[in-house]
């Protein structure tokens, strides 16, 4: 270690090297307290894979932009390796000459400002359909957040790719369609797989992880293969949706499947579970539920609320901030690899490692955050602290160059959607169990969810 100069770090056992540490149901809490050990920057062994843990701004500041070039690869796990698709894949390949014509179409054509204003009112009325199914509910009826709030984001996005509805209210969620496709495909490459701690036996998948994945992503392509068929025959170009520009820049049909799965994959998990945590916190404390109630009544009425109400929202916002930072979706990011050989906080990382940066460890890092384990969102009423990938101490979205692309979408769907569900239900704990005593555990799936899903009962309020 001393020759190469590479991060300290625990001892790595034989063969199994610190894998006990990534094989509990929250690695980024356990690699957060290790961190505290072993400091910002750590190496760790996964099986015989080498990892970089970043776990500090600093440390993250170091590998998302200053070195950000040299740390910009990505580490595929093995279950998700499908060559058509990581070759058209915007999340999974390296900074290639695609990925870049992919990012800058996602940014000049896709989440621009004009597409998304085109998707206002839909997005509105997909919401309001979600509302009436929460209505519609016998009275007393506890109901699964994540269930249908997954669903109306899969709609709210079946709309911005090709003007359509992909999930039904009344369908159980688990059990349909592109939502039991995408979970399952989440659940899989999320599974631990010797091939990624023991990467010379990549090739034989083992316990059959790839084919499965394989499996999913040829049936949730069929889902939409059909509307691609029918408006390439028709060559309608009325519509503004993501499908029609992609149409029109000649994109051939394995690349729109990437990019198609790439929105309704990263775009519905993310923002549903986000969600759902922040439902979590404001039941928990009444006190700061009521300041969110009030807002919303003060600043919207007995109106619907709607997509032009939400700058006025400060305390809404605060609240989805808060939740970010103690839950981030994804808290350790998108994997990154090395691309090159390079230094960082005076340590060497070599070609290939794969690299983490601990965003959880991050948003509660105690020199950044005072009482950092609390719930508490005023503090971004009195900061200038942003998830915009400036501000290393809170990068939920991550920064630099792989920084999330779907956010412009994101910062809009997740306050309409919780802040519709506030306003017009009252929610409360299933058989009478006191806010304080509601749990807050999770468990990192590929996202961070919570363990058990928040189940609660919604009353009307209007
Ligand atoms: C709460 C909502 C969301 C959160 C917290 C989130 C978080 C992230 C994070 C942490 C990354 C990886 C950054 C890195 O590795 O450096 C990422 C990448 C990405 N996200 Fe999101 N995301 C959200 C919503 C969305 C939505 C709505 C979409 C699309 C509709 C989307 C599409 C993507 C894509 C395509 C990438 C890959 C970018 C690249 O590798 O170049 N995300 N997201």
């Amino acid at each position: 270690r001393k020759l190469k100069n590479l991060p300290p770090g625990p001892h790595p056992w034989p063969v199994i090297g610190n894998l006990l540490s990534v094989l509990s149901p929250c690695p980024h809490v356990d690699l957060a307290r290790l961190s505290r050990v072993h400091g910002p920057l750590m190496l760790l062994k996964f099986g015989a894979q080498p990892v970089i843990v970043a776990s500090s701004p600093e440390s993250a500041e170091q590998i998302l932009k200053t070195r950000g070039s040299a740390m910009s690869g990505r580490y595929i796990p093995h279950s998700l390796r499908m060559r058509d698709h990581t070759e058209h894949s915007v999340v999974w390949t390296d900074c290639t000459e695609n990925w870049k014509m992919l990012r800058r179409i996602a940014r000049t054509q896709l989440f621009t400002t004009k597409m998304l204003d085109a998707h206002i009112r839909v997005r509105e009325e997909k919401v309001a359909e979600m509302l009436s199914y929460v209505a519609g509910k016998k009275g007393g009826e506890a109901v699964k957040i994540t269930e249908f709030v997954f669903g109306t984001l899969l709609n709210v996005l079946g709309h911005v790719v090709f003007s359509r509805d992909v999930f039904r209210y009344g369908e159980r969620g688990d059990e349909v369609g592109m939502q039991r496709l995408i979970r399952e495909m989440l659940y899989i490459a999320a599974s631990p797989n010797l091939a990624d701690f023991y990467p010379f036996i990549g090739g034989l998948d083992l316990f059959g992880l790839n084919r499965a994945c394989l499996e999913r992503l040829r049936d949730v392509t069929a889902l939409w293969t059909p509307v691609v068929k029918e408006r390439r025959a028709v060559n309608d170009h009325s519509k503004q949706d993501f499908l029609q520009v992609l149409l029109d820049n000649d994109f051939r049909d394995p690349q729109i499947n990437a990019i198609f799965l790439e929105t309704f994959g990263p775009g519905s998990e993310t923002s549903s579970t986000t969600i759902e945590w922040a439902m979590a916190e404001l039941i928990k404390q009444p006190s700061k539920m009521a300041k969110v109630v009030e807002e919303l009544d003060r600043e919207v009425g007995t109106n619907p609320l709607k997509e032009a109400d939400l700058p006025r929202l400060q305390y809404l916002d605060a609240c989805i901030k808060e939740t970010m930072r103690l839950h981030p979706a994804a808290p350790f990011l998108i994997p990154h690899r090395a691309v090159e050989t390079t230094p960082v906080m005076g340590y060497t990382v070599p070609k290939d490692y794969q690299v983490l940066v601990n965003a959880y460890a991050i948003g509660r890092d105690p020199k950044h955050w005072t009482d950092p384990d609390s719930f508490v969102p005023e503090r971004f009423l009195e900061t200038e602290v942003d998830y915009n990938g400036n501000h290393f101490q809170f990068i939920p979205f991550g920064a630099g160059r792989r920084m999330c692309m779907g956010l412009p979408l994101a910062s809009r769907t997740i306050p309409l959607i919780l802040g519709s569900l506030l306003h017009s239900f009252k929610w409360e704990l299933p058989d009478g169990m006191e806010p304080e005593k509601l749990e807050m555990n999770g468990k990192l799936s590929l996202t961070l969810v919570r363990d058990p899903p928040l189940v609660a009962i919604p009353k009307l309020r209007m």
